[in-house]
């Protein structure tokens, strides 16, 4: 299927910050959506700078609730991927895509394992996204939503969401995209999360340099990764996060605010495997890591 011209029901599992937003642009848009969780939910709310609007979408408990969908979207924190094993497995039954929505960047290696024969999209999320109580979700919009590959298996997928209302980018070099969205979260997500400040603490001079460290650090283990990055791409990652929209956080400072585990293996405990592997220099990443792993034992 190259094309979404119809109403698609499309299963959401982990209905938080990002899966509330998209679900809410999909419902919005007129399809079907079914929330996959543990908590029962009738509706959703969105408050955007369109205001706060409200939509129904359906509720399945457990798997055995869920039948096949032609569409899912994945948006747990990376490290509750294998928790959603049975959900992905039911869902995907008969085939269908699963859109990957976390951050990282080896979303197929991640979840190619627990989808049978279902196309894996990775999608890099650029909206803001806060959880504001259960089902609501305050949303900052940068320049684009999301970034797909730019090949067959995310072409549905780019149909849906642009056909929700929302801005998607394709990258043929995706890689290099999805390296490109992690330089954000290793400056933003540790930094906020340790500070407890939302993403403006990185206009603060001596934060700004920590976190152009971190993101030069980052960049070197990306390009050994096969990413195409230059050294302006760490200025450049600082820049765009100094411009965020006031008030944006992150999605580990709100885990911290709420007492909820920090996602931070997949993200700045990559950079630090991967360094190693390389033989790349991540001190300011490792120091970061040391903080976090503090903060969550
Ligand atoms: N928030 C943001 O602005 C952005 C986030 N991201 C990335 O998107 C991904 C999702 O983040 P975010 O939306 O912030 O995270 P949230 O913590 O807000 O949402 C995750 C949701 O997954 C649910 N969940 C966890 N385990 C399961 C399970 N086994 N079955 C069903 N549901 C489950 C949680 O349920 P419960 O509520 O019960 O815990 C929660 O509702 C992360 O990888 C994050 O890094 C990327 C860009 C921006
Ligand atoms: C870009 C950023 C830092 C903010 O949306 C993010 O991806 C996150 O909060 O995880």
């Amino acid at each position: 299927m190259d094309t979404v011209d119809s109403a698609e029901t499309v299963a959401v599992v982990g209905l938080g910050a990002v899966g509330t937003a998209f679900a809410a642009s999909l419902a919005e848009a007129g399809h079907e959506v079914v929330a996959c969780g543990r908590r029962p939910l009738e509706r959703i709310e969105i408050t955007d700078e369109r205001g706060t609007r409200a939509y129904p979408v359906g509720w399945a408990g457990s798997p055995e609730d869920a039948g096949p969908v032609p569409f899912v979207v994945l948006a747990t924190k990376i490290h509750d991927t294998p928790a959603t094993a049975e959900w992905l497995a039911r869902l995907t039954a008969d085939g269908g895509h699963v859109v990957v929505a976390q951050n990282g960047v080896d979303h197929r290696e991640r979840v190619e394992p627990l989808v049978g024969a279902a196309a894996v999209v990775p999608a890099l999320v650029y909206l803001n996204a806060e959880r504001t109580a259960p089902g609501s979700v305050r949303v900052r919009r940068t320049e684009r939503d999301l970034v797909l590959p730019d090949d067959a298996a995310a072409k549905a997928a780019a149909n849906l969401f642009e056909t929700s209302g929302l801005t998607v980018e394709t990258h043929a070099d995706f890689r290099t995209a999805a390296w490109r969205k992690m330089l954000t979260n290793v400056a933003a997500n540790p930094i906020t999360a340790l500070t407890g400040r939302r993403v403006e603490v990185l206009t603060e001079p001596a934060v700004a340099d920590l976190a152009l460290a971190v993101l030069r650090e980052a960049v070197a283990v990306g390009r050994a990764e096969g990413a195409q990055l230059t050294d302006a791409d760490a200025t450049r990652t600082l820049a765009w996060l100094q411009g965020l929209a006031p008030g944006s956080t992150t999605s580990m400072l709100q885990d911290r605010e709420a007492g909820r585990r920090l996602e931070y293996d997949g993200l700045t405990g990559t950079i630090a495997r991967l360094g190693d592997r390389h033989g790349e220099a991540v001190e300011a990443n490792r120091a970061l890591l040391a903080l976090l792993s503090a903060i969550s034992a």
